[in-house]
């Protein structure tokens, strides 16, 4: 008989991962649902609703054979054998726990429906981002609701691990899958069905079992290890840029020993994405809520770094600019918060253009993934609010402000400034010479993902600013000449 899966929620996750199973296993049905029905549509067609790498190639290989996208919700889980859930898990902008905790609203919403349309056995698998004792909530909300004999559930917790821009090889290459359950002999059977599914392409050594709740919290603390990594090199890249050590060296120099190891050591203008910030304020919540504050203050303290390396960002372009940024251009290279994704979802480029349209500037963007109607409606919502659908609000005066332009060339012909938010390789190879000649001078560029080659800028004329890199004396100074 062919397992049937059915995956509730076709975003970033659930899209991907689903097109990588239902493309690894030829005997599995796979169908990923959706109540945005536009999502579903945009899954069907030609032009998928998100930007990855080799997702096209995947999908367009098994959809119509072994991969669906439906919006029948209600018949499709009623239908598998085994149902993930892969909604959002924001985090709550109203209520307890507003801007620290999950919002589980949507969750339990699938639960709910998954109690009430079950006929048979289903094994559920948290594939979302939850706080640690989640299953036991799910196994709650399904126990008390099952309407029809024969429905019983067995709850998994399997996180997923995927970085946008580069999820297909992540999905095809795994470190690690982790697969949490219960420890009975209902719960091992259930462990063992889905680490068949992966055993299809990922060696089984790399497949990790657990109980749930290490499972569940392993999750977190992976996202937390990550972002806590970059806080540390960008607090180093404010210590560099005060003491003329240069942040790309030190990096180098630490990340050579094996234990600490080269990787995730780029300083930047911030991290970003839906998850660091959100999981890391799910993380301090629930530590607070079990009487760990000293330990909730300190993983708190990653999410501080990284508001105040955006913060500092904004400040060094407005004190360059003589201190006012009121009615000049200013070029905003990068709008994603990493390459490789159109995603813009707690980018530091909105906290970044936030700052200097509060000081009067005009912005001119460019990114070659992102829509004009998406950075405008990011920069006119509230934090958190982007993934609250209904409390969404449109602020006029964004428009006024705002140029969207479809090159780096457009954006920045008559800047004082080029701002680089996002590391796209693009940016790598610009034409510093034909950029300079269109700009206002003295022209800056400031570089908050070090992409550009600082030394070339300076010979082209730029005052030149490398995040965490030894300060142009003309910052330090500004009444010092202009290099070169
Ligand atoms: N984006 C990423 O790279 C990663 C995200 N995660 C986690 O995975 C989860 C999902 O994240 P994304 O895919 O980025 O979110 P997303 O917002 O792109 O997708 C979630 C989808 O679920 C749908 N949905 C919500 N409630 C539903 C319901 N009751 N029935 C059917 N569909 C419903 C929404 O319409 C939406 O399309 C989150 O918990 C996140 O923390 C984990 C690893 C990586
Ligand atoms: O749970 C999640 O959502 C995912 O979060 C991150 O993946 P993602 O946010 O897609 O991308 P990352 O490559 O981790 O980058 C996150 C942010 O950190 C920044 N970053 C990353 C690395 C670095 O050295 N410096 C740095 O500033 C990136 O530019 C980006 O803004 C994790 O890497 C994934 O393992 C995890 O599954």
């Amino acid at each position: 008989m062919t397992l049937k899966i059915a995956c509730i929620g076709a975003g970033y996750v659930g899209g991907p991962t689903m097109a990588m199973i239902a493309h690894k296993c030829k005997d599995i049905e796979v169908t990923v649902l959706d109540i945005n029905e536009e999502r579903i549509a945009a899954w069907n067609s030609d032009r998928l609703p998100i930007y990855e790498p080799g997702l096209e190639e995947v999908v367009f290989a098994c959809r119509g054979k072994t991969l669906f996208f439906s919006t029948e919700c209600e018949k499709k889980v009623a239908e598998a054998d085994v149902v993930f859930i892969s909604v959002n898990t924001p985090t709550k902008t109203r209520g307890v726990g507003a801007g620290y905790a999950a919002d589980m609203t949507y969750w339990e919403g699938a639960a709910r429906m998954i109690a009430k349309v079950s006929h048979s056995p289903k094994i559920i698998v948290e594939k979302s981002t939850v706080p640690v004792k989640t299953a036991q909530a799910v196994e709650r909300v399904l126990s008390n609701n099952v309407l029809n004999d024969g429905a019983r559930f067995d709850i998994l917790s399997n996180p997923e691990f995927l970085a946008e821009g580069t999820a297909i090889k992540d999905l095809e290459n795994p470190d690690r899958v982790i697969i949490g359950g219960r420890q009975t002999p209902s719960g091992l059977k259930a462990i063992q069905t889905l680490k068949d599914v992966y055993a299809q392409w990922v060696p089984e050594e790399q497949i990790l079992t657990s109980n749930l709740w290490s499972s569940e919290l392993a999750k977190l603390a992976a996202n937390a290890f990550l972002a806590q990594r970059i806080s540390s090199i960008n607090s180093i890249s404010a210590l560099c840029e005060k003491t003329g050590a240069d942040v790309s060296e030190i990096a180098k120099c630490i990340g050579a020993d094996s234990r600490i190891g080269p990787k995730f050591l780029n300083a930047s203008v911030g991290f970003g994405g839906s998850c660091f910030q959100k999981d890391i304020l799910n993380m301090v919540y629930i530590c607070r809520g079990l009487g760990l504050q000293e330990i909730a203050r300190y993983w708190e303290s990653v999410v501080t770094i990284n508001n105040l390396q955006k913060r500092r960002f904004v400040d060094i372009v407005i004190s360059s600019l003589f201190n006012t940024v009121r009615g000049k251009k200013i070029a905003i290279l990068g709008f994603a918060f990493k390459k490789d994704t159109g995603d813009t979802r707690e980018t530091p480029a909105i906290d970044v253009c936030n700052g200097l349209l509060d000081e009067g500037a005009n912005l001119a963007v460019y990114d070659p993934q992102v829509t004009e109607e998406r950075m405008k409606t990011d920069l006119s919502l509230d934090k958190f609010e982007w993934d609250h659908p209904y409390t969404q609000r449109k602020a006029k005066e964004v428009d006024d402000h705002i140029e969207c332009c479809d090159s780096v060339y457009k954006a920045c012909e008559g800047a004082h400034a080029v701002c680089i938010l996002t590391e796209w390789d693009e940016f790598k190879t610009l034409d510093l010479k034909k950029i300079y000649d269109s700009m206002v001078k003295p022209a800056f560029i400031f570089d908050g993902r070090n992409v550009v080659d600082g030394k070339h800028a300076k010979e082209v004329g730029f005052v030149f600013y490398g995040l965490g890199k030894p300060l142009d004396p003309f910052l330090t100074d500004p009444s010092s000449p202009c290099s070169p």
